[in-house]
């Protein structure tokens, strides 16, 4: 039997997976579109057959394509822009069609971990960690490539791609103290924190191989300073795109992928398995912007021998083309690459709930084990949007509530709810109330109230609008983005509890006819 779930169901996304360190994590793009405003006097580079917007040619985005030109990358039908209120962009230089190639990246032109141990100064050193059973982390090898690179400065050979990244990339790594604070109550507050720790403890991973570094001459004096490697990780977690399709042990070929999984994850579960591929950095196709509403992503071709990107539609000469940083929320945008799109704009935007077995539950450990054999944890973070909630948010809930006496008791509850999918009619309103309960918890965990939120951001977003229409392309304040979450995340969570307080009065209906 279906759960007794009337908004609609869908399959939990895929969580914020932050970084750990030595168990890479993966920080996939994504992304949105800002109002693209007219610019007077901006070259249109495309000629006169757009009719949207005209963006600015990137001259620097230009040197970088010509650059990697030289060095194999076919020749493109996308040209770098300057995009109002995102950076760097990616605009169709001819009309594309739906299905066409837009972007082919070959194996050579993509910073592999394996690439950048390859080119790094401290490749001994990386060798020896290897050879001794200690890798540095697939992210720690790409954050020290980066640093290297940087401190280099126009003499080095990645110059040309380096000298494209911006300073800061917007992510929580950047945020004070302060402004994660902001986040408190919502889910995104354990995110960040998260995150931020998996930074920290990368940043002390690598002590003892910097130290060797210094010690043996290897490294220019601040090269690998906390604040240069601070600002690499930050590039990494706005940039590095896991290529499902490339095999980490191919010719690419992974370093130490710190591919095991352990410690927490985002999804509050139990050590989910790393998810396969390969992490890596891609010159020029890191200039897309994301946009929710796009379907494609970048992903390695075996038959191409090459990144490649398809477009999921049509494109007008001179638009900006999109690709897909993955289906995330605005909160989860926002802590990994500083911008939260409207909600309206997202469709995949929510919030997440955590349920939980009760530790004073004495059929707690047969629970724990049960939940664990379907991929479970005993807490456990399930995404609710506007419109939908994962079928599993129910039976989970009900499988807390059950009174069970024995362990096979347990298993052959776990085994109907989450293999049959069958939901026990006598479990469905206490499971429901369990649920309502969770949300009223999650509302009232935030630290201001959604009325004084709301209000704040309704004036941010006038004086927004007021600054827009002087200066065009304006992007909304940090602040205003949080609230912006804060109070979807409230939103949704209202609408969570309405819907399931109408399922639960018509179970208790039906359980009287
Ligand atoms: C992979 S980079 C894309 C290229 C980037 N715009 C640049 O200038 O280098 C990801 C960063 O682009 C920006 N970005 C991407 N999509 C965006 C969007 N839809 N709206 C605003 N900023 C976006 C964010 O700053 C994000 O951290």
């Amino acid at each position: 039997m279906q759960a007794a779930i009337a908004v609609g169901s869908c399959r939990p996304t895929a969580a914020l997976q932050p970084w750990r360190p030595r168990a890479a994590a993966a920080a996939s793009l994504c992304c949105r579109r800002r109002g693209l405003a007219v610019h007077a006097g901006l070259l249109d580079l495309f000629g006169s057959g757009s009719s949207g917007p005209q963006l600015a040619k990137d001259q620097e985005g230009e040197a970088l394509r010509a650059w990697l030109e030289q060095r194999g990358l076919p020749s493109q039908q996308l040209a770098a822009v300057v995009v109002p209120g995102a950076g760097r962009g990616l605009a169709a230089s001819k009309p594309i069609a739906k299905g066409d190639p837009l972007l082919r990246l070959p194996l050579e032109l993509v910073l592999t971990p394996a690439a950048a141990q390859q080119r790094s100064c401290l490749r001994p050193l990386l060798e020896e960690a290897e050879a001794a059973g200690q890798p540095l982390p697939a992210w720690s090898v790409l954050a020290l490539f980066l640093a290297e690179a940087r401190a280099a400065g126009t003499a080095g050979e990645w110059w040309p791609y380096l000298r494209m990244l911006p300073q800061q990339a917007g992510c929580v790594l950047e945020w004070s103290e302060a402004e994660v604070d902001w986040l408190r109550g919502s889910q995104l507050h354990e995110a960040a924190l998260e995150i931020r720790a998996a930074a920290d403890a990368s940043w002390q991973e690598m002590q003892p191989l910097l130290a060797a570094a210094a010690q043996r001459g290897m490294a220019s004096p601040g090269a690998f300073d906390r604040a240069s490697m601070q600002w690499a990780f930050g590039m990494l977690l706005s940039r590095l795109v896991r290529l499902a399709s490339l095999d980490g042990g191919s010719s690419a070929g992974s370093t130490s992928s710190g591919s095991s999984s352990s410690g927490s994850s985002g999804s509050g579960s139990t050590g989910p398995s790393e998810p396969p591929g390969t992490e890596a950095l891609l010159p020029w196709a890191d200039l897309l912007n994301h946009s929710p509403s796009c379907a494609s992503h970048l992903d390695w071709s075996a038959a191409d021998a090459a990144v490649v990107l398809r477009a999921d539609r049509k494109y007008r000469a001179g638009e900006e083309v999109h690709v897909s940083y993955g289906e995330k929320t605005g909160g989860e945008l926002l802590l990994s690459y500083g911008f939260a799109p409207p909600p309206a704009s997202n469709p995949h935007d929510g919030v997440k709930l955590r349920l939980s077995l009760r530790q004073d539950d004495p059929a707690y450990g047969w629970k724990a084990a049960a939940l664990a054999r379907h991929g479970f944890a005993s807490s456990q973070l399930f995404p609710l949007r506007m419109q939908a909630a994962p079928w599993e948010l129910l039976h989970y809930a009900g499988l807390c509530v059950a009174e069970v006496g024995n362990a096979a008791e347990a298993d052959s509850l776990a085994e109907r709810l989450f293999k049959q999918d069958d939901f026990p009619r006598e479990l469905q309103p206490a499971a429901l109330e369990a649920v309502i309960r969770a949300c009223q918890a999650a509302q009232q965990a935030y630290a201001s109230s959604l009325d004084a939120d709301r209000a704040e951001l309704e004036a941010l977003e006038q004086q927004q609008q007021v600054a827009g229409s002087s200066s065009s392309g304006a992007a909304p304040s940090r602040r205003q983005q949080v609230l912006q979450v804060l109070v979807y995340e409230r939103q949704v969570l209202a609408r969570t509890i309405l819907i399931l307080q109408q399922e639960l009065r018509d179970v208790k209906r039906l359980a009287r006819t």
